[in-house]
């Protein structure tokens, strides 16, 4: 095209003619003349700032420009031979960082693709670092698309980079001196620069949130963990405190996402993180939206520790084990000093008080993506006992009481000189077994490095929150307990503890017809009369300290009546 052409066209599209340009294009030459006042067919050569305004630009780009510089060397060596210069300009538009051929080195910086060089859209007209600034959109300004005379023989594309509060924090470009003439020769161009804008972004999250929950965002479980299309950071309350750009359309179209809770958008809470994190096949990690569609998700626990405000960080999983309970809190403390050591662990306590959870719970805290190597001990019935040929890993060892004579000896030879952690569970007083003979002392030792002991649900002070959040987890609606359901579910017994809970509020969430569960949605106790036949005097106290001194309630958990409870409590004085 000749320049009296370029001109000449620009004018006709200021009139309001069509000229086969693209809208983006159009709008940037409307801003140049009649905002910018800028004239076409005087061309200036490239701006670039001073060398201490572009050290004063460098310092406070520092952070992002480190970041993103892996990334843009990744996508340097992409384009390498096909003459592509890579710019990272900041939010003002100034060249901030720079890769390109040494060997034409005059040229672009004659051209302007150097560091220092300015491309905001009122200095150097319709480009693509500023078209880009101007819409927040990844564009392609191609030849004569720039309004400049001065730059038509060059071809940008640039996508914009997000910062972790979504604002547009710098951007990507990626520029050739000479192309083919078809604009769509640029398509392979816009894909990488888009999806390297994304990388940075979540590279860029990742490094700013190290002391709390990332959840990254995926439509197809194959690349959830590979590369993730959008991820968001989550305090510990689970309110939305960062995000990467996509996560905004990915989540919540048309609705500001940070400063919401991850509930208010998703079926989950953040407590629910840990069932997300690595470990579990990801196409089983499905997070369904408030409209109605569903992504797969991969939850990365924080890092490292915030300043412990009153209460001390549980790291990975531990923390969303247990609410307000004291018990629970010491026992998931000693966990977490425990965790990130060779210790074989025997985690005791009755069926269904989460004993496999903790343990799952206790293997990712591990920094690696080590196995966790599940096997059933009630499944090996003639002493057989085979461990995992790769020997790494965690070794979880379901129901240790189960191995018969022989198994148990097979066992022990095998653990001989073996690498797996042992973490193992039983539901019995495997002391005991070891002095009745029925369990070898030796294999008891080997596994039994460090004991944690889970309470019943009946003993734990945290009832109210467990209700809250398995309910969460049973209805994805919103389900909320009436006062009355509340009271009666909290006066079981519970024998079998947070299993039988679950299951009891799935049941309900399915029975209940309005948004609210009440006393008859509950189903009744499955082992209401085997539970009240006897209740220790040692229960008795721990039972009435779980109930917070309600005599009452006691009585009822107990399935005694009041009196009983106030007879025995003067008996003991
Ligand atoms: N902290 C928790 N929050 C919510 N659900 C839990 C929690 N702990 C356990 N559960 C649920 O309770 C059920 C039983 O948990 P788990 O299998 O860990 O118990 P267990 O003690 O190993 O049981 P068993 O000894 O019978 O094998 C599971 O469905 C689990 O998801």
């Amino acid at each position: 095209m000749r320049d009296i052409d370029h001109v000449d066209e620009i004018d006709r599209v200021l009139q309001g003619q069509a000229t086969g340009r693209d809208s983006v294009v159009q709008a940037s030459w409307r801003r140049c003349i009649e905002r910018y006042g800028l004239d076409p067919s005087k061309p200036s050569p490239a701006h670039i700032v001073t060398e201490t305004e572009l050290r004063s630009h460098r310092e406070q780009s520092e952070r992002l420009i480190a970041i993103a510089r892996s990334g843009l060397g990744a996508l340097f060596r992409q384009v390498a031979g096909q003459n592509y210069v890579l710019l990272l300009a900041d939010a003002k538009g100034v060249t901030v960082d720079f890769f390109g051929d040494t060997r034409f080195q005059d040229d672009l910086r004659a051209a302007g693709l150097y560091l220092g060089s300015d491309w905001s859209e009122h200095l150097a007209g319709t480009c693509g670092v500023g078209a880009c600034l101007y819409t927040g959109e990844a564009v392609t300004i191609h030849q004569s698309d720039h309004f400049d005379l001065h730059h038509t023989p060059l071809s940008c594309t640039a996508a914009p980079i997000f910062d972790t509060s979504g604002q547009l924090a710098a951007v990507l470009d990626v520029s050739l001196l000479r192309s083919p003439q078809p604009k769509a020769s640029q398509n392979l161009a816009m894909n990488l620069v888009r999806t390297s804008a994304r990388r940075v972004e979540m590279a860029n999250l990742m490094a700013m949130t190290r002391s709390d929950w990332v959840l990254r965002l995926s439509s197809s479980p194959e690349f959830l963990e590979v590369d993730p299309e959008a991820a968001i950071a989550l305090d510990g309350a689970g309110r939305i405190i960062g995000l990467t750009h996509a996560a905004q359309a990915a989540l919540s179209p048309g609705t500001a996402l940070l400063g919401q809770r991850l509930d208010q958008v998703t079926d989950l809470s953040v407590d629910d993180l840990p069932d997300l994190m690595r470990g579990r096949p990801t196409e089983d990690r499905v997070i369904r939206l408030r409209d109605g569609r569903a992504l797969f998700g991969h939850a990365i626990a924080p890092q490292a520790a915030r300043k412990p405000r009153g209460q001390p960080l549980l790291p990975g999983g531990l923390s969303s084990l247990a609410g307000p309970d004291p018990a629970m809190q010491a026992l998931l403390e000693r966990a977490a000093r425990l965790a990130d050591s060779a210790v074989p662990l025997l985690i005791r306590g009755e069926t269904g008080t989460g004993k496999e959870r903790l343990a799952r719970a206790i293997h990712m805290c591990r920094t690696d993506a080590a196995p966790f190597h599940v096997f059933d001990c009630a499944g090996c019935g003639q002493g057989h006992a085979p461990l995992p040929a790769d020997g790494q890993g965690t070794l979880f060892l379901k129901g240790v009481e189960d191995l018969d004579t022989a198994a148990q000896a097979v066992l022990l030879r095998s653990l001989a000189g073996c690498k797996l952690r042992v973490i193992a569970t039983t539901r019995c007083d495997l002391g005991q077994h070891v002095r009745d003979g029925r369990f070898r002392a030796d294999l008891f030792f080997r596994i039994a490095g460090a004991a944690l002991d889970l309470p019943p649900l009946h003993l734990r002070q945290d009832l109210d929150w467990l209700l809250d959040r398995l309910l969460r987890a049973a209805s994805a609606d919103g389900l909320r307990l009436s006062a009355r359901a509340r009271a009666d579910l909290k006066a079981r017994r519970w024998p079998g503890n947070l299993r039988e809970l679950a299951s009891t509020l799935q049941a309900a969430a399915l029975l209940a017809e309005g948004r609210v569960i009440d006393s008859h949605d509950l189903p009744p106790p499955l082992l209401e009369a085997a539970a009240s036949a006897g209740v220790p005097e040692d229960d008795l106290q721990q039972v009435l300290a779980a109930c917070g001194g309600n005599m009452a309630l006691a009585a009822r958990r107990l399935g005694v009546n009041r009196s009983t409870v106030l007879r025995r409590l003067r008996a003991l004085g």
